[in-house]
């Protein structure tokens, strides 16, 4: 269990991080989303000792992390994948990490095989590929069997299998009942990986809250509908708030009212439906829609440039 409680970090003037609150519970896959510069490499350095807050605090399992008498072992860490230069091999570099908390070689091996890196483990770090150290740097993480992990931007430059893989073996990690932290600005992959979401803009969280919660109370829901007789549903669920647009071959769609009012409706007549469709829009939309005034950075389509 990783909880901060009135997180702050300023640099200067600047405040990257502004008195946030959140928890992030074991037993799920918890992402962290924001747009580039919102604050969530400086939270996740501060959750693991390598940023001071400037106020609050952050613990992990109840301690800040300086306070473990054996992180590795604690918290698995993936933060900056690139940050490996060495000349050492990917083996000796996970023989030469575990040595200081008396992990063994087995586990080495072990770390090895599980993030498909048996081809590799006898070469050079320094000249790997992005997604072999990508692969390297949650070895790394996985090392000392944590509780807890934290990844900043796992699936970065792995190409579809292996983000695959970190989906499968994240979701698996948080199935054993660990806690996982994870960052992407991949929205389609948090949306298949993610249970919980805390999206962070200007310093400060915006949402947080399962991804379905978000995603619905966000783009609202449309459903849709096909029946013989568009009319009689028409009358049937119509009223204050409820919109029906029509499409073809006896299909619609339907804006205030729930897939349950409409079934239940239909069913008390006698109407049958030969379909159901509840449709949420996707992460992206609710991405979007959360973020349109913490984006920094944003880049104009041609018809918004200013006329010169
Ligand atoms: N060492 C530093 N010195 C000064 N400003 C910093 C420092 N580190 C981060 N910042 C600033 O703090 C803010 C938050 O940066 P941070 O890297 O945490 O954002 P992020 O959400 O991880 O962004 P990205 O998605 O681009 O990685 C940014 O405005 C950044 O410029």
């Amino acid at each position: 269990m990783i909880n901060a409680r009135g997180l702050t970090k300023r640099y200067g003037s600047r405040t990257a991080v502004d008195g946030i609150d959140f928890t992030v519970e074991p037993g799920k896959v918890t992402g962290f989303l924001g747009p580039n510069g919102a604050g969530k490499s400086t939270t996740m350095r501060m959750i693991v000792g390598l940023d001071r807050p400037t106020s609050g605090a952050v613990t992990i399992n109840g301690r800040p992390y300086r306070e473990h008498s054996a992180p590795l072992r604690e918290v698995g860490v993936l933060l900056d994948a690139k940050a490996v230069h060495t000349g050492r091999s990917a083996y000796k570099h996970l023989l030469a990490m575990g040595a200081t908390h008396g992990i063994r070689k087995e586990r080495v091996r072990e770390v090895i095989g599980l993030t498909g890196l048996e081809s590799v483990a006898g070469k050079r770090v320094g000249g790997f590929s992005l997604g072999m150290g990508q692969r390297l740097g949650i070895a790394a993480a996985l090392l000392g069997d944590p509780a807890t992990l934290i990844l900043d931007e796992p699936v970065n430059g792995l190409d579809p299998e292996g983000v695959r893989w970190v989906r499968t073996l994240v979701r698996g990690l948080a199935a054993e009942g660990r806690t996982v932290l994870l960052s992407s600005h991949l929205m389609s992959e948090m949306a298949q990986t993610a249970d919980q979401l805390i999206v962070i803009g200007r310093g400060r969280i915006i949402e947080d809250a399962p991804v379905e919660d978000i995603i619905s109370r966000t783009n609202g829901t449309t459903v849709r509908v096909r029946t013989r007789d568009l009319d009689a549903l028409t009358a049937l669920i119509g009223g204050d708030g409820v919109t029906v647009s029509r499409q073809p071959a006896g299909a619609a769609q339907i804006t205030g009212a729930t897939p349950e009012q409409i079934g239940d409706a239909a069913a008390a007549a006698g109407l049958p439906l030969y379909e159901l469709t509840a449709l949420t829009g996707s992460l992206e939309d609710a991405y979007m829609t959360l973020t349109a005034d913490a984006v920094e950075y944003r880049s104009t389509s041609p018809e918004e440039e200013p006329a010169r």
